[in-house]
């Protein structure tokens, strides 16, 4: 039987854990409050994070990491990202020879400008080709509903794409292949970016035509990065690029969304930062997703004002007009 290790009992790591196991992977979540954890391996439920979802009571939890890494073939990371570095430092000794190590998360790290599948490479000293990613328009709260959603699974070995394929397919969760984990990083990544602008916007009482500027031309900024950074450009047409960036953009469960709304409304920072109990990644990512555009001399304005309102307190009006008055340019420079 393949098995699988799931770091994170958050609302993805949790949900993932849950597909793996109903598709048949023996799956075991390793979290870090007892609580959570015996809840979850005891009355199969997270009730802080996935109140009222049965979960399978052939899923498990631990908190002691070497038990869920024991014959693991799937490695799963879903801690915030900024977090990724300092808990797979710790989790490294334990980790087996030969396990696919798998990223489901969408940021970028603050200080390296390291993509997750880098980080998760540099630390745990293992080539691309044992790094899997996980993306797409995956929003937690519709998929422990049973509804339908895909999803894209990117490693550059083949039979390891293939394999992880298979161990989370389900008939109403459909994972597609795709080499291209660059581009497939980026996709989550940025979204959020682009997904805290849609917000914004909502939230000062603006309407679709915005909604669907922002989006896509957030979706050229996500394609200019990705064009210097050697992604594939035909991932961004797909679910990993445009799917999850409609999905996050569009809809009130999004995190990264409701706290671009929050802001737009006038709450300031602080209160946006009280109001979200759960991880919103393109608070932090905007500004590295910055850095590495900038490193890469790419031109991201979405990104840019994202920062300015986020982080250095410019009023979202300032950001739209700042935005509107750009010079002229062709639809399709960059890229
Ligand atoms: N929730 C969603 O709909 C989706 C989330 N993602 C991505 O998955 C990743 C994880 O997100 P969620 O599970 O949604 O977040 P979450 O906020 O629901 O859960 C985060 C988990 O990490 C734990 N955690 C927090 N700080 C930690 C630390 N320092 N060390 C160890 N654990 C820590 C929390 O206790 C919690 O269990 C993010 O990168 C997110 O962008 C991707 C697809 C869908
Ligand atoms: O990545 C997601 C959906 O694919 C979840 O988006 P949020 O983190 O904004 O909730």
């Amino acid at each position: 039987m393949t098995k699988a290790a799931v770091f994170g009992t958050g609302s993805w790591g949790t949900t993932f854990a849950m597909l793996l196991a109903t598709a048949g992977t023996g799956t075991t979540l390793w979290g870090r409050r007892a609580e959570i954890v015996e809840a979850i391996d005891k009355r199969h439920e997270n009730p802080d994070y996935l109140p009222g979802t049965a979960l399978p009571e052939t899923l498990r939890a631990t908190v002691d990491p070497a038990e869920a890494l024991d014959g693991a073939d799937f490695v799963v990371l879903a801690v915030p990202s900024q977090t990724l570095r300092g808990n797979l430092t710790a989790w490294k000794p334990h980790l087996p020879s030969g396990a696919v190590l798998v990223s489901l998360m969408k940021g970028i790290e603050l200080g390296t400008t390291k993509r997750m599948s880098e980080v998760i490479c540099e630390v745990a000293e293992v080539p691309r080709e044992r790094v899997a990613v996980v993306s797409g328009p995956n929003l937690v709260g519709e998929i422990v509903l049973g509804q339908p959603a895909a999803t894209v699974v990117a490693c550059p070995d083949e039979r390891a794409m293939e394999r992880l394929q298979e161990a989370c397919h389900l008939p109403w969760f459909r994972a597609y292949t795709n080499p291209d984990v660059v581009g497939v990083e980026l996709g989550g990544a940025v979204k959020n970016v682009i997904a805290l602008a849609v917000g914004i916007a909502a939230g000062m009482g603006l309407g679709d035509n915005v909604r669907a500027t922002l989006m896509t031309r957030g979706l050229a900024e996500i394609a200019r990065l990705g064009a210097a950074l050697g992604a594939d450009q035909h991932t961004f047409a797909g679910l990993a690029g445009m799917g999850d960036l409609v999905a996050t953009c569009s809809s009130p469960l999004s995190r990264n969304r409701t706290f671009g709304e929050n802001l737009g409304r006038g709450m300031t920072l602080a209160e946006t930062v009280a109001a979200t109990k759960q991880t919103a990644e393109g608070v932090k990512s905007c500004e590295s997703v910055l850095e590495l555009a900038r490193k890469h001399d790419v031109e991201m304005p979405i990104t840019e004002v994202v920062v300015a309102v986020v982080h250095d307190g410019m009023p979202p009006g300032e950001a739209g007009a700042l935005l509107m008055s750009r010079t002229p340019k062709p639809e399709r420079y960059g890229v």
